[in-house]
């Protein structure tokens, strides 16, 4: 888990915020900014479903925490026009858990499970043929008494989330006729996302204001809308309640999110990469002993926009940080040789 202090750690922290977040969470999909092919190819395959009046096909999304992958399997529902019901990975542990919600589908339903990469392989197991051929194939009872029953599900469709499509087994993957991968937000996207924000909020934000938020979200919107909460309360105690570039800007520096959106971790996390690797390429098994972290919030929440930004490197041997890495420290270049 992240400290839960980290103020763009990209995991909703608390309830509260998690209620919030709902609030701001977009229901169709022409208010879900962003991912246009995404958008574009799942409008198609929710209109061809509806006319052949059938159920979406399996969908696998894909992405980075805060992303949109929740939001998007419930437009999906919504635009579906039928009921989603939500169930995660770790939750279920048993399969009876499972056959209860399946058996609880009407035709079309979407079921949504998250973290669909931490399902156990027991569970597994009931889910191929009910997504291949809408059947529940189920023992009950124990020793001598056990018998198999077989049911017919009603056509549903899965929605799965994952942080890492490479975590699924690949008998899991090849069961979902569709596979969508969510990208980091533009900062034009996501001033749009803060802009939209802010006025469900009531608060008054102007342009440029939005873009430096936008700018240091780690292009996601999910911190985007809570970097916005904050620069809300700085602005209200300090400049009557008006955001501008310079409301945000010092908001922004006064909880040390820089320029580029990195936090304390970030730079951690770059900085033992430098300092105690020489750059690397260091495992990410040693980096996460290093900077006492777990290994997958270094490979789930650290390390992809490090990646896209351009300061981290995947090698067959390990990460290495890249000149980007020293430059944005003012360090110097190491000798190349
Ligand atoms: N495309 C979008 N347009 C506007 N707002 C968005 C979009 N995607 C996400 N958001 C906002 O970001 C918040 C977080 O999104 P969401 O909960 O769907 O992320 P997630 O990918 O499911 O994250 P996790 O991996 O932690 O489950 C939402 O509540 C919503 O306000
Ligand atoms: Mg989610």
């Amino acid at each position: 888990m992240l400290e839960p202090d980290r103020l763009i750690s990209a995991q909703p922290v608390t309830n509260n915020e998690s209620n919030q977040d709902r609030a701001l969470r977009p229901k169709q999909l022409a208010d879900y900014v962003g991912q246009p092919e995404v958008r574009d190819q799942m409008s198609i395959f929710i209109e061809a479903a509806r006319k052949r009046e059938e159920a979406l096909d399996h969908t696998l999304i894909f992405g980075p925490p805060g992303l949109g992958k929740t939001t998007l399997a419930n437009i999906i529902a919504n635009e579906m026009g039928v009921d989603i019901k939500t169930t995660s990975g770790p939750v279920l542990e048993k399969a009876g858990d499972l056959a209860a919600m399946l058996t609880n589908l009407e035709p079309h339903d979407v079921l949504f499970i998250d973290e669909i990469h931490r399902l156990s392989p027991a569970i597994e197991e009931v889910l191929y043929p009910a997504m291949e051929d809408y059947q529940l194939d189920i023992m009950i009872g124990e020793g001598p008494a056990a018998r198999s029953i077989k049911l017919d599900l009603p056509p549903f469709t899965l929605v799965g989330a994952t942080t890492r499509a490479g975590l699924l087994t690949s008998p899991l993957r090849d069961r979902f006729g569709i596979v969508q991968r969510l990208e980091f937000y533009s900062v034009k996207d996501l001033t749009y996302i803060v802009r939209r924000s802010a006025e469900k909020l009531g608060m008054t934000i102007d342009e440029e204001g939005a873009a430096v938020v936008a700018r240091r979200s780690r292009g996601t919107p999910r911190i985007a809308n809570r970097l916005l909460r904050r620069v809300r309360d700085y602005a209200e105690v300090k400049c009557n309640g008006v955001v501008d570039q310079d409301a945000a800007d010092k908001a922004l520096n006064m909880l040390h999110v820089d320029q580029h959106g990195l936090d304390h971790m970030d730079r951690r996390l770059l900085l033992a990469m430098i300092e105690k690797f020489d750059g690397g390429p260091v495992g990410v098994d040693s980096l996460a002993a290093a900077i006492s972290e777990e290994r997958d919030t270094i490979e789930d929440v650290l390390e992809p926009y490090l990646i896209q930004q351009g300061f981290i490197m995947r090698t067959p041997r390990g990460r290495v940080v890249t000149n980007s890495a020293y430059l944005h420290f003012g360090l110097d270049l190491p000798d190349s040789d």
